[in-house]
């Protein structure tokens, strides 16, 4: 049986790194009987410019019916000044999948330590997942947008945070059996509801999981004092997209970082956490390998296809051990030489 990917290069150093995570699934699938198509769609800024729409219905409709979609990232300043928003594709294409369990591990590859704006004594066993909440918060709710008053309400449902808990949990017991829910709520009525439940769903389903409650601004700070401390990170969207990059400094560069969307409908969207990088755009630069490890998330999640997803990171890992990588970590190679070095790591490997 075949599977259908679609994906959706978008804007700035998206093409460069969706053509990273297409290029590890076409060498890894036969060596794991894996027969997948791909289709590609516009998304973001591109599809603003070619169809006046951010999220065309072409490219709503392929990913519905799609077996997992990749996006590599959309945005830029050309679409900066009034109009449509790139980042508006994005948004409706996470709403319509339902993809609300966003995780972002966060993983220091060995022999990368020395990459980290933190001590190596401080950084040594960090191993996170952050599971963020991605299809409700101050994203979603109602806007209002004039010259001399705006707002954005934040809202939450019990069954949004209980949902995204579970997720969590589960996710904890997977690995080190602890949960930091991160929230504000010495000032938030949401953060209150959210914490109120995730207590409760721990107290009822998930009694050995230890869990503990952080506010945001102090998160932020332990998050470099001491980052191998957190296990499991759990937390609404706002917060999550913003400890998240940081996060992913820690472990040397966003550009190593990926992502994992997932649905209780659809088999889930796949995306490195950075942007369209316009500052770097073009020029070979673009670290792929955040891109090739959400194309590994890709495979465990969508495809249940966890030996071949090993054999990505395996290969990502043995390619970054032995030096190769781009700019921000400190190499010298072009986008497309690390990924025909990951390429041929597969090969090797099979
Ligand atoms: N998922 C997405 O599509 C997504 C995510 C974040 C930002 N954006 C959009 O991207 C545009 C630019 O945003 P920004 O500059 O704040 O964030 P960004 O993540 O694009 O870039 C931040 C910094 O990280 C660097 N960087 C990012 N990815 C890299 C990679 N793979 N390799 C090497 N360096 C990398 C960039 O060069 C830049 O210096 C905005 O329009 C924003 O809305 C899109
Ligand atoms: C582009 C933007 C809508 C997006 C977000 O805030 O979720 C991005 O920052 C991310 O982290 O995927
Ligand atoms: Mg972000």
């Amino acid at each position: 049986m075949s599977h259908t990917i679609v994906l959706l290069p978008g804007d700035g150093i998206g093409p460069e790194v969706a053509a990273a995570a297409r290029a590890v699934l076409e060498a890894v699938a036969p060596h794991h009987g894996l027969s997948l198509t791909f289709e590609s769609h516009d998304i973001g800024g591109c599809a603003i410019d070619a169809h006046g729409d951010p999220f065309p219905e072409a490219t709503a409709k392929a990913c519905a019916t799609a077996d997992a979609v990749f996006l590599g990232a959309v945005g830029g300043p050309k679409w900066d000044g009034g109009g449509p928003r790139p980042e508006a594709g994005l948004l409706a294409l996470r709403k319509t999948l339902g993809a609300f369990a966003n995780l972002r591990p966060i993983t220091l590859f060995p022999g990368l330590e020395h990459l980290s704006p933190l001590k190596e004594e401080r950084v040594a066993g960090t191993d996170m997942l952050i599971v963020r909440e991605l299809t409700g918060g101050i994203y979603f709710g109602d806007k209002v947008e004039g010259d001399d008053h705006a707002s954005d309400l934040c809202s939450y449902s019990r069954d949004e945070v209980e949902r995204i808990a579970r997720i969590a949990f589960a996710a904890a017991r997977e690995r080190k059996g602890r949960v930091t829910s991160v929230d504000k709520a010495n000032v938030l009525a949401t953060s209150r509801l959210w914490r109120k439940t995730v207590v409760a769903l721990r107290d009822a389903d998930y009694p050995d999981v230890e869990l503990d409650h952080v506010l945001v601004d102090a998160m932020a700070m332990k998050l470099i004092e001491q980052p191998s401390a957190f296990d499991v990170i759990l937390t609404e969207n706002m917060f999550g997209d913003i400890l998240s990059d940081e996060a992913s400094v820690i472990a040397g560069s966003i550009g190593l970082a990926p992502s994992a969307s997932l649905s209780q409908t659809h088999g889930g969207l796949y995306e490195p956490i950075h942007g369209s990088a316009p500052d770097i755009a073009g020029q070979g630069k673009a670290n792929p390998i955040g891109a090739m490890l959400s194309a590994a998330m890709l495979l465990r999640h969508a495809l249940d296809a966890g030996g071949a997803a090993a054999h990505i990171e395996r290969a990502v890992a043995d390619c970054l051990a032995g030096g190769v990588g781009t700019a921000d970590i400190g190499g010298t190679e072009h986008t497309d030489a690390v990924i025909a070095a990951v390429c041929d790591r597969i090969g090797e490997a099979g």
